[in-house]
């Protein structure tokens, strides 16, 4: 959908994610998650939420107020996107944007009356100097509306991914764990892919880019999100310590969101979350907890279900 690259005097860009949809709306039950629309306040949070649980693999969202007419029309260097803006009859500044879907002036983003709110990611560094590998989540879902996915019915589909390259050896497995554990906090269904900078081959981080479709609905929990979690039964032992830490009263995961996000611009406007949507985290970190305290409980050895990525980190404090 809609989204512009910006470049700043230094050099820097960032991809813009205009405001699509308020942050009270939670979205239509009859929509499919792949045609929920994508908001800006979700790629946010999404960042804060990432950091907060120490994985640091969404690059840095920051919200903006941004000019239209200003900001974009007058100023951009693309002659398509200068000839999709107009007035509303209301005298609001709007545009509708070059793209394949959804670009027409019934769902145009307009300003109030200026301007909009948006998020802004810092972008990675060009696929030409730094180029990224983009790997098919073996989660996925369908994407059809009759199909299920293999892993939605075969119950022992871990025990085939465990010995499926590069799932077999080192940290991808339980970095995809991490990563249903983001997304079943947030309650993002549409995690069809993620990415790795190909220089460092297989035994690198995971990139977690495209978080607009978390934060549609927070009453309701999406089980099927933790699947990998709940079928592989293996957890990283540093993210056990901080989900754990962050259900101690005092560290409680809604009120640090709270915190963190407050600092972003976009707060004077308003709360980035509802307050329906941080206490939907302090929810779903307790299913999260029981899930893998359900797993060490049917496994003989605690090694089965943790992977414990901090050992030498105990050396170092005796
Ligand atoms: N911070 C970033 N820096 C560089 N590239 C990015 C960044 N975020 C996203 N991209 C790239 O831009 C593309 C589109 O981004 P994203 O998926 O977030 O937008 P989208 O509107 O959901 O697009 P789509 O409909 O294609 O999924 C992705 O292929 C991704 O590789
Ligand atoms: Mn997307």
């Amino acid at each position: 959908s809609l989204k512009l690259v910006m470049s700043f005097p230094n050099y820097g860009q960032a991809l813009f994610k205009p405001m699509k949809q308020e942050r009270h709306e939670e979205t239509n039950v009859n929509l499919y998650y792949f045609s929920d629309f994508e908001r800006h306040n979700a790629e946010i949070a999404a960042f804060h939420l990432d950091r907060i649980l120490g994985f640091r693999r969404v690059p840095p969202v920051v919200g903006r107020l941004v000019n239209v007419i200003k900001e974009i029309k007058d100023i951009t260097t693309d002659h398509k996107l200068v000839t999709t803006f107009f007035m509303s009859p209301v005298g609001n500044a709007c545009f509708y944007g070059q793209c394949s879907y959804y670009c027409s002036t019934e769902h145009a983003i307009c300003g109030r009356p200026l301007k909009i709110e948006g998020s802004m990611a810092a972008m990675l560094p060009d696929q030409s100097l730094a180029p990224r590998r983009s790997w098919r989540s073996p989660w996925r879902r369908s994407y059809s509306r009759s199909k299920l996915a293999q892993w939605a019915t075969d119950s022992n589909y871990c025990d085939s991914i465990k010995k499926t390259p590069p799932y077999d050896r080192g940290t991808r497995l339980v970095d995809l764990i991490d990563m249903s554990i983001l997304d079943f906090l947030m309650s993002n269904m549409d995690r069809h892919h993620y990415e790795t900078f190909e220089k460092f081959g297989n035994d690198t981080f995971l990139i977690h880019l495209d978080n607009g479709r978390a934060f549609g609905r927070h009453s309701k929990d999406e089980p099927s999100i933790l699947a990998p979690l709940v079928q592989c039964c293996r957890v990283r032992r540093s993210t056990l310590l901080r989900l754990r830490l962050l259900s101690l009263q005092s560290y409680r995961m809604s009120d640090v969101m709270r915190a963190s996000l407050s600092q972003d611009p976009l707060t004077v406007v308003a709360p980035l979350l509802t307050e329906q949507h941080l206490s939907a985290l302090d929810r779903r970190l307790e299913t999260v907890i029981q899930t893998i305290q359900d797993c060490l409980q049917q496994h003989q050895h605690h090694s089965d279900v943790i992977y414990d990525d901090i050992a030498d980190l105990r050396q170092n404090l005796s």
